[in-house]
C-alpha cells in the first residue's frame, strides 16, 4: 500500500438515504477540496458548499487536517444527497483529482491503525460494531472499539517486560549466584499472578459467545414439542434477525435477540432409536448438530416418562425443558435431578424464565459493563501461546537463557494481539471484514 495515495469511498450505506457521506483520506485532500469547492473550510467546522462545478450538488463539507483525524492523514467529508446519481457523480468528480483512487474495504480503518490511531483490537471492535446486530453486542463492540483489550493486553504486556528485564538483567550478572537468584524471585513474582489473570481471561467465553450468537440446538424424542417451542421462542420475540433453511434440510435454525444477546437456534430431527434409513440420517444429523452447539435444549413431554439425552449429549450443557406442562406436570421427586425448565409451546407458559436463562448463559449482563472479555480465536490462540511460555517459564526448570527466552515468547504473542508486532499475514483478513469506506 503507498500512503502517498489519496483515497475517496461512499462511507454510508448503499441505497438512497437521506444524505450520503463520502470520505477522503490522504496527501491530496486539500487539492481535492480546491477543486470541488474552492476555499477550504475551516479544520472540523462544516460548511455548505457547492460541490463541482457546475454544481453536482450542494452539500456541507468537513476539513480535518492531519493529523487530528480518523486515519491520522489529511481527511475530508462530503455529506451529500444520498441518490446512487448524485454519490457517483461526486465520487467521480473527486477521481478526476489526479492522485486519487478508490479506496478498497478497510483501507481507512488500515490507514488509522498504520499511524497509530486504533490497535488490532480496536480495528476489530470497530469492524464488530459495524456489523453489532443486538444491544449487548453494541455494548461489547463500542467498548473493544475505544481500547477494552488494548488497555489489558497492553498492561500485560508492561508487566512481562518488567520480568524479562529483570530476568536479563540476572543474565550479566551470572557468575553472581545470589543475584540471579534474586531476580528470577523478582520476576516470578510478576509471571505467577499474571499468568493466573491471563488464565481466567481465557476460561470466560462470554465475549466470543456474545460476538458469535449463543448456539443452541433443540434436540428431543419425537412429537416433544421442539417445532412448536422453536416457533413460539420466535414469536415472543419481536426482533427475529433472520430466519433461514439449515445447512441439512432437516435442520431449521432461527436467529433470536434474546435479551440483547444474540442467540441462534436450530431445532432438530425427534431422537428415537428410529427404523427407516431417513429418519436414521435425520436424527445423526441432529446428534452432529447436537455436538458442536454451545448448548443443548433436551426438551421432553411432561407427560412422558423422563427420558435422559442420549451418551453423545449428555457430555454438553444440557438444559432440560418439560414442555406441554398444560397437561400435567409430573411430581417433582420425579426430575428433580435434572432441574427443568417447566414450560408450554402451546400457552407460553414458562418462557420468560427460558428466555432469561439462555440470555444469561449468552453472557448477557457481562458485556460492556466493565466486563472484559476476549471476542475472537486470533484472541484466544496467542493467549494460549503466551500463557504456555508462561507455564514453562513457572514449572520448568530451566537455565535463565531459557526462561528469559520463554518471556520473550509469552510478550512477543501479546504484541501480536494488539497488532505491534509481525502481525502482516493476519491483516489482509481483518481489513477484507470492513465493507467499502471503512
Ligand atoms: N461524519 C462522521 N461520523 C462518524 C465518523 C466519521 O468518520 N464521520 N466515525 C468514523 O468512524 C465515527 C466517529 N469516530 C471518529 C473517530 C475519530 C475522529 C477524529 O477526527 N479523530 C481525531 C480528532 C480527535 C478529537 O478532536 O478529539 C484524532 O483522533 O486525532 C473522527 C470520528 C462515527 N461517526
Ligand atoms: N398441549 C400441548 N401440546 C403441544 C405443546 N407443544 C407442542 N404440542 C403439540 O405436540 C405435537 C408435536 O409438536 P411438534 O412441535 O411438532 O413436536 P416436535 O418435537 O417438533 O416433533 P418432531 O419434529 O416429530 O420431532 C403437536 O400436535 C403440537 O401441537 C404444548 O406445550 N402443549
Amino acid at each position: 500500500m503507498s500512503v502517498d495515495d489519496t483515497i475517496v469511498a461512499p462511507a454510508s450505506g448503499a441505497g438512497p438515504s437521506a444524505v450520503a457521506v463520502i470520505r477522503i483520506s490522504g496527501p491530496r485532500t486539500r487539492a481535492v477540496l480546491e477543486v470541488l469547492v474552492g476555499r477550504v473550510p475551516r479544520p472540523r467546522q462544516a460548511s455548505l458548499r457547492d460541490i463541482g462545478s457546475p454544481a453536482l450538488d450542494r452539500g456541507l463539507v468537513l476539513w480535518f487536517p492531519a493529523p487530528k483525524s480518523f486515519t491520522g492523514e489529511d481527511m475530508a467529508e462530503l455529506q451529500v444527497h444520498g441518490s446512487r446519481a448524485v454519490v457517483q457523480a461526486v465520487v467521480e468528480a473527486v477521481l478526476a483529482v489526479e492522485g486519487t483512487r478508490l479506496a478498497e474495504p478497510g483501507a481507512f480503518a488500515r490507514r488509522a491503525f498504520e499511524n497509530g490511531k486504533l490497535d488490532l483490537t480496536e480495528v476489530e471492535g470497530l469492524a464488530d460494531l459495524i456489523n453489532a446486530e443486538t444491544e449487548a453486542q453494541r455494548r461489547q463492540a463500542l467498548a473493544q472499539s475505544e481500547g477494552s483489550l488494548r488497555r489489558l493486553y497492553e498492561g500485560w504486556r508492561a508487566e512481562l517486560l518488567q520480568a524479562q528485564a529483570l530476568m536479563e538483567a540476572g543474565l550479566d550478572f551470572a557468575d553472581e549466584a545470589d543475584v540471579a537468584l534474586d531476580v528470577g524471585v523478582k520476576a516470578s513474582a510478576i509471571v505467577a499472578p499474571l499468568l493466573q489473570s491471563i488464565e481466567a481471561h481465557l476460561a470466560d467465553r462470554s465475549g466470543e459467545r456474545l460476538r458469535d450468537g449463543l448456539r443452541v440446538v433443540i434436540a428431543g424424542p419425537p412429537n416433544a414439542g421442539k417445532s412448536s417451542l422453536l416457533n413460539a421462542l420466535a414469536k415472543r420475540d419481536a426482533a427475529i434477525v433472520s430466519e433461514e433453511a439449515g445447512t441439512t434440510r432437516d435442520v431449521i435454525e432461527v436467529h433470536l435477540d434474546l435479551g440483547g444477546c444474540p442467540v441462534i437456534l436450530a431445532d432438530t430431527a425427534g431422537i428415537r432409536a428410529g427404523r427407516g434409513e431417513v429418519e436414521q440420517e435425520g436424527i445423526r444429523r441432529a446428534l452432529a448438530r447436537a455436538e458442536d452447539a454451545d448448548l443443548v435444549l433436551w426438551v421432553i413431554d411432561a407427560t412422558d416418562p423422563v427420558w435422559a439425552p442420549p451418551a453423545p449429549l449428555a457430555a454438553k450443557d444440557v438444559v432440560f425443558a418439560l414442555n406441554k406442562s398444560d397437561w400435567g406436570v409430573p411430581p417433582a421427586h420425579n426430575h428433580a435431578a435434572i432441574n427443568p425448565l417447566i414450560l408450554s409451546a402451546k400457552t407460553g407458559a414458562g418462557l420468560e424464565a427460558l428466555i432469561d436463562r439462555l440470555a444469561d448463559l449468552a453472557g448477557a449482563e457481562s458485556a460492556g459493563s466493565g466486563h472484559i472479555s476476549l471476542t475472537r480465536t486470533r484472541h484466544r490462540t496467542e493467549l494460549v501461546s503466551s500463557r504456555d511460555a508462561l507455564q514453562r517459564f513457572v514449572s520448568h526448570d530451566l537455565s535463565p537463557e531459557l526462561k528469559a527466552e520463554e518471556l520473550r515468547i509469552a510478550a512477543r504473542h501479546l504484541g501480536r494481539l494488539t497488532g505491534l508486532i509481525d502481525v502482516e499475514e493476519v491483516l489482509g483478513a481483518i481489513f477484507a471484514e470492513f465493507c467499502i469506506g471503512k
